[in-house]
């Protein structure tokens, strides 16, 4: 047995997500038999085997077969809404433990993320912000959102804030879903995954919203790209490697893309000699879409809602399909439906 695991009737939460004290105390009041533990990076390896319930985001190396080996994880809560660091094969594979994302919960400012990097390669914002080091005030033209027809890969949390945030700007907004229902007013269209070439055949700007697993590891291909309208742009606010970044480092040079904002990229931080940086067609962001000052309160109220689930026996919001990792509509936490302090 594990040197630090407690006596087996108690059940033990590890948490690993940057909480304050009182977060901590929030979460312990509100399943008082349990044992809260606070980990942190340093001790997560250390920890998660002596976990009935894990809540976080692991950015070090796991040990996860010494944690599939200790046979207590019982429940994953993800603080992120991507599962790549936990979908590991041991874990989907195992019955006895559900995984549950933030799916949507940080949706309000990936949208506004998008919109930056959007509106950022659209009026050039590249060549002029570096206009002001070297000095040069020559005025050029700039490309314009208005009229475009803009094409969502992924209507699940963020794409739907997405297609909100877009629906003043006379734009016309299409999408893809794994799951095409409950089309939102602010999409004109809404077609199943495998349409993805009626949207790039008249999208002018695509941005995926899709999660990262064994379907869409490596989606924006050359073939994708050369799919695309010529001039059109890109952005991605999901996970680098969904974009093949060769392909796009030549798409972009063909002119075949006309820009791309990119929060994520296929290696982060993005290596220092990628033809990505010095693009004037490209604006990248460290991969802070879901990065806000509300982002760990945010977390601890669904972390407090789902544990309250969890131990009356109900299932916790935004279960996911482990060989899918995101949850089926019908599982998925909205906010506004529950009272955070209830
Ligand atoms: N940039 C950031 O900081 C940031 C923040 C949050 C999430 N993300 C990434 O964005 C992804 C989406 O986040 P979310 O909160 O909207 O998750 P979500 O689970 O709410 O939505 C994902 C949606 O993608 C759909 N989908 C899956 N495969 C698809 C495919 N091949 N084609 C079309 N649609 C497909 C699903 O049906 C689902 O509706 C996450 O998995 C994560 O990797 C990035
Ligand atoms: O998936 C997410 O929630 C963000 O990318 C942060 O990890």
């Amino acid at each position: 047995m594990h040197p630090s695991l407690p006596q087996a009737d108690v059940m033990r939460i590890v948490l690993c997500f940057p909480v304050t004290d009182s977060q901590v105390a929030r979460i312990a009041e509100t399943v008082p038999d349990a044992e809260v533990v606070n980990a942190g990076q340093s001790r997560i390896d250390e920890l998660l085997p002596t976990a009935d319930i894990f809540i976080g985001h692991a950015k070090v190396p796991v040990n996860w077969d010494r944690v599939l080996d200790a046979g207590r994880l019982r429940w994953i809560q993800s603080s992120a809404a991507g599962l790549d660091h936990c979908l590991v094969p041991g874990v989907i594979e195992n019955d006895s433990i559900i995984v549950s994302s933030a799916s949507g919960l940080f949706a309000p400012q990936v949208a506004e993320q998008t919109f930056a990097l959007l509106f950022g390669v659209i009026r050039r914002a590249p060549v002029f912000f570096n206009a002001r080091k070297v000095r040069d005030f020559s005025r050029q033209p700039t490309d314009d959102l208005r009229g475009k027809t803009v094409g969502i890969v992924g209507l699940g949390g963020n794409g739907r804030a997405i297609a909100d945030i877009l629906s003043p700007w006379d734009v016309r907004v299409v999408a893809t879903d794994f799951y095409p229902v409950d089309r939102p007013g602010a999409v004109e269209t809404l077609w199943p995954a495998d349409r993805l070439n009626d949207l790039l055949d008249i999208s002018d700007v695509v941005i995926l919203a899709i999660p990262l697993n064994e379907n869409t590891d490596g989606m924006f291909d050359e073939a994708v790209f050369n799919r695309m309208k010529r001039g059109s742009y890109l952005i991605n606010v999901a996970r680098g490697r969904v974009v093949r970044e060769s392909a796009l480092v030549a798409a972009l040079r063909s002119g075949r893309l006309a820009g791309a904002g990119l929060d994520v990229t296929e290696v982060e931080p993005l290596p220092a000699d990628s033809p990505l940086w010095d693009d004037p067609k490209v604006m990248i962001s460290p991969h802070i879409g879901a990065q806000s000052f509300r982002r760990v309160s945010d977390t601890v109220d669904l972390a407090c809602i789902n544990l309250k689930r969890f131990v009356a026996g109900q299932q916790p919001y935004n279960v996911v399909d482990k060989r899918l990792g995101f949850p089926h509509p019908a599982d998925v936490y909205r906010p506004c439906t529950e009272n955070p302090n209830g």
